[in-house]
């Protein structure tokens, strides 16, 4: 069975790749391993909106999307964070090939709640048809967008639609890199967390922000049978998340 790797890049890790990440990716291809990455873009998508003129507005972590905002995160990952990432991977000499929901309905999805969010969807559906196509031959970069059955685009938050897509794939390996190196509780790196030390850690606001939201997509993904890291460099595993206490 071949192996399939999944890389969640934040927005802020797209602009601190090092040769070691670049080294990595080729070990993966030359071994045979597919490849495919979620690219984020949160803090660009909010540097644009300042830009413009739009207040930016995030409910746990979740942006609220209005038409306006929607516009900006588009344009924002397709016209900026992802052609920028598929220039450098090409520059490392690795086969790229960029994908968004657009290309063949690639990621379906509804909305997660219109009310408090806007213009936010959740994955229901994943062609993996035509990703398996493309990750036989290309590192896939895809846009953490959806759209409905009808066509409505939806913005997505970037970790959830990594753990959708990884799981869709029956991926081996779910890769978080982030701009810190794993949860860190008290100035350490947890090596391992489960879900009960989450939700303590959540209840005792060591763990917060976007990494509350992270934790719970990727014990999502750890149910489903997938290894999930949370670290800012692809040859170190971070923490590893575990589907129960050990
Ligand atoms: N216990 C924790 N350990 C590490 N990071 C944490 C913790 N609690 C909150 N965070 C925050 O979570 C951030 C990572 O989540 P997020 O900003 O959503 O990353 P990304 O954009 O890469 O998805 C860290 O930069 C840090 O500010
Ligand atoms: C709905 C929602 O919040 N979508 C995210 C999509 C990008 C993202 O998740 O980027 P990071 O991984 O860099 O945070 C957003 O608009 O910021």
């Amino acid at each position: 069975m071949t192996e399939t790797v999944v890389i969640k890049l934040g927005g802020n890790a797209t602009e601190q790749l090092t040769p070691q990440f670049f080294d990595q990716l080729a070990r993966w291809r030359a071994a045979g391993v597919r490849v495919l990455m979620i690219h984020g873009g949160g803090p660009q998508i909010n540097a644009w909106s300042e830009r413009l003129g739009l207040t930016v507005h995030k409910r746990g972590g979740i942006r609220v999307t209005d038409a306006d905002t929607l516009a900006v995160t588009q344009a924002v990952l397709l016209g900026v964070v992802q052609p920028a990432l598929c220039l450098t991977l090409h520059q490392h000499g690795l086969p790229v090939m960029g994908l968004n929901t657009t290309d063949n309905a690639l990621l379906t999805g509804t909305l997660l709640d219109q009310q408090l969010y806007g213009a936010v969807g959740k994955i229901t559906q994943v062609n993996t048809t035509v990703l398996n196509r493309v990750l036989a031959d290309y590192v896939g970069v895809l846009a953490p967008l959806a759209q409905t059955s009808d066509g409505t685009m939806l913005n997505v938050n970037a970790d959830m639609a990594a753990v959708a897509v990884a799981r869709a794939l029956g991926a081996t390996r779910l890769m978080m890199v982030t701009d810190v190196p794993g949860v860190i509780v008290n100035g350490t790196t947890a090596a391992t967390i489960d879900p009960q030390q989450a939700s303590r850690w959540v209840q005792q606001r060591i763990i917060t922000s976007g990494m509350e939201a992270k934790i719970n997509a990727a014990i999502d993904c750890v149910h489903a049978g997938t290894q999930v890291n949370i670290t800012n460099d692809v040859t170190r595993p971070g923490t590893m998340v575990l589907s129960a206490a050990m």
